[in-house]
């Protein structure tokens, strides 16, 4: 009870262009961060990032003008084919993380290069493809961080199987998404929740949020720990991918988004902003190995893609 993620000062990172392992100051924040990951179950937050705050605050309200839209026409935008291209319009519904809560959410997924956005809202691609280019460039350092804390022979092996954050040429199953969890209507019944318990397939998934709350992540005791918005921050959490490679060091965290008690909240719509990384589709993942790592956890390779695909296949029901 009471626990609480901790806020991590990267001091300004985003704009730090290169990540010198030798640097002390970097050291100190690859071992504040990483550590801190290790210790909470995969989740921390960052403060003094670096990404822009306008930049988010116009991709949240670029995205809102497109989620107001009557579903009309927000239909248009639908995902038509997962497999083939995930990027699109998702309606209530259509996405389920659990098979069992109905989840009142509409995401708009940024992926891949066949791009569509609505033309309704000229502003929506300029100002989500900003936020977007600013999170790949921040996923990079991070990963480039976490390599220095978990003492990698080779500093920059993630960085090399995780092109995809610094060359957008690259095949991989990255993407980002905008959500938003429509204002809570009198139909809703018991179970239903904004986003269910899951985890994240990839990496490490960068969470903005605004100021209504309802994420939770679960802590080692499987309690619900509220993920409290703190203005000017982005959560962190660790995916499957990079549990499964680092042996365990960080855990994927279990996560969801509930409909919050207070009943002005519940009137109000929530929304957040996510990035996603992964490895490129071409690398088959093996064990790391470093002192730090378990080094009897161990695995046959696994393919981001297959493993996402799996994912992503379940989830849309195809
Ligand atoms: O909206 C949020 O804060 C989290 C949503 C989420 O976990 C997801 O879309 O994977
Ligand atoms: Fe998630």
């Amino acid at each position: 009870m009471g626990r609480k993620i901790p806020v991590i000062d990267i001091n300004n990172l985003f704009n730090i262009d290169l990540i010198d392992q030798e640097d002390p100051e970097i050291q100190e924040i690859a071992n504040k961060f990483g550590l801190a990951l290790h210790e909470n179950n995969g989740s921390v937050y960052l403060i003094n990032h670096g990404i822009p705050e306008d930049m988010v605050s116009t991709a949240f309200a670029e995205s809102k003008k497109f989620f107001e839209l009557p579903a009309a026409i927000k239909t248009k935008y639908c995902k038509e084919d997962v497999i083939k291209n995930y990027h699109g319009y998702s309606a209530v519904e259509q996405e389920r993380l659990s098979d069992t809560n109905r989840e009142l959410k509409e995401t708009f997924d940024i992926f891949g290069h066949d791009r569509y956005y609505p033309e309704e809202v000229p502003m929506f691609k300029e100002a989500t493809e900003s936020l977007e280019a600013a999170c790949w460039k921040l996923q990079a350092k991070l990963l480039k961080l976490l390599a220095i804390t978990i003492k990698l022979e080779n500093i920059d092996l993630i960085n090399d199987c995780a092109r995809n954050c610094t060359d957008r040429t690259v095949p991989s199953l990255n993407s980002t998404r905008t959500a938003y969890y429509p204002p809570v209507s009198d139909d809703v019944i018991a179970g239903d929740i904004r986003c269910a318990t899951h985890s994240d397939y990839g990496l490490l998934t960068l969470v903005f949020q605004d100021d209504i709350g309802g994420l939770e992540v679960q802590g080692p005791n499987e309690d619900w720990i509220p993920v409290t918005p703190i203005p000017g921050t982005i959560v962190v959490n660790t995916g499957d991918f990079f549990e499964k490679w680092t042996c365990g060091y960080f855990i994927a965290t279990p996560h969801r988004v509930i409909i919050p008690e207070d009943e002005i909240k519940t009137k109000k719509c929530r929304q957040s902003f996510m990035s996603f990384s992964i490895t490129d589709n071409s690398v088959y993942i093996s064990p790391l190995r470093s002192e730090m790592l378990n080094k009897d956890y161990d695995f046959e390779p696994i393919n981001p893609y297959e493993y996402a695909m799996e994912k992503v296949k379940k989830s849309y029901g195809v």
